[in-house]
């Protein structure tokens, strides 16, 4: 925040180590040089903040946050962003937000009626700003710029493990399957689909961050004639070496502070793929190197 914005009756985010940001009123206008803020939090008590290296960030006002695009947020900071996709979750249950045309996705842990058939054509053919954000209205964004300018299109999806880019990737690939499917030849739609379990069966453990996490990173390319799926390739890649390579005891995970995210669970290397169970497989390359993985045809 400028310093000339912090005047009496603002409120900004203070740091706090629960709740991690904390709104706090501001009681006596901030001057140049002032070491102290004085600040009235939630409950009633008084502050006096110290300032050390940086002003705190000013809160938005109430009616911004919570709203569908970051983007519309007076002041964008990290407790900002953090407080509008909360409220969004909590008020809402919406999971997708918006900032500019990146879609933040918030892995809701349980299953939400948002990805059926109905809502699919609900989005297709829509334009983005028209509709609630979604992973199907990108999807849709991505099938209308390639039929309308005959471009390829991609669609990034990045965040940490467990964040749901696997689960994100299946909504795509079932909203291309099912607004570009053919009706002569939906065999290979449900082929491109039916490609995820044999690939999780081939490439996820379970880690102490996600019970199906993926050992390797996936390029899936999704082929197109005439806006109709013809078939998909997947390459895999970025296959991280501390994830296959680096094992643990099942005690040493639970003591180890700061083992590296992802990590393989399991007792001795030997025992591994019997403990990871339900036909998944573990990926422990002999040699301490990486191994090349091929990509795989799919319909
Ligand atoms: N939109 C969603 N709705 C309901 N559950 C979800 C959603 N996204 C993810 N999940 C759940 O969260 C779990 C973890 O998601 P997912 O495997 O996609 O994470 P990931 O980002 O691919 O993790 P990793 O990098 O470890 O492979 C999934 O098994 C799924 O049950």
């Amino acid at each position: 925040a400028g310093s000339a914005e912090l005047v009496t009756g603002a409120r900004v985010w203070i740091p706090d180590s629960v709740e991690v940001w904390r709104v706090a009123e501001i009681t006596r206008s901030y001057k140049e040089g002032d070491a102290i803020l004085h600040l009235r939090l939630e409950d009633g008590s008084a502050l006096a903040y110290p300032i050390e290296f940086q002003l705190p960030p000013l809160c938005n006002p109430d009616c911004l946050s919570g709203a569908d695009d970051l983007v519309a947020l007076s002041y964008l900071h990290e407790p900002a962003v953090l407080h509008s996709l909360r409220r969004r979750f909590l008020e809402a249950n919406a999971i997708y937000t918006y900032c500019g045309i990146v879609l933040v996705a918030i892995n809701p842990y349980k299953p939400l009626p948002i990805y059926e058939e109905e809502v699919i054509y609900a989005y297709s053919g829509r334009e983005m700003g028209d509709m609630d954000p979604h992973i199907f209205a990108l999807a849709e964004e991505a099938y209308k710029q390639m039929v309308r300018f005959g471009k390829n299109q991609s669609l990034i999806i990045s965040g940490e493990s467990g964040a749901g880019k696997t689960a994100s990737a299946k909504y795509a690939m079932r909203y291309f399957t099912t607004v570009g499917g053919s009706r002569c030849n939906s065999s290979v739609e449900e082929k491109v689909l039916a490609s995820s379990p044999i690939m999780e069966a081939f490439g996820n453990a379970k880690t102490t961050r996600n019970d199906n996490s993926s050992r390797f990173g996936k390029y899936i390319e999704i082929g197109f004639s005439q806006a109709r799926v013809t078939g998909a390739t997947i390459k895999t890649y970025l296959l991280e070496k501390s994830r296959v390579t680096f094992q643990v005891t099942l005690w040493g995970a639970m003591e180890q502070e700061g083992a590296p995210p992802g990590h393989l669970l399991g007792k001795q290397p030997q025992s591994c793929c019997a403990e990871l169970g339900e036909g998944k497989m573990s990926l422990v390359p002999t040699s301490g190197a990486a191994a090349p993985l091929q990509g795989s045809r799919v319909a």
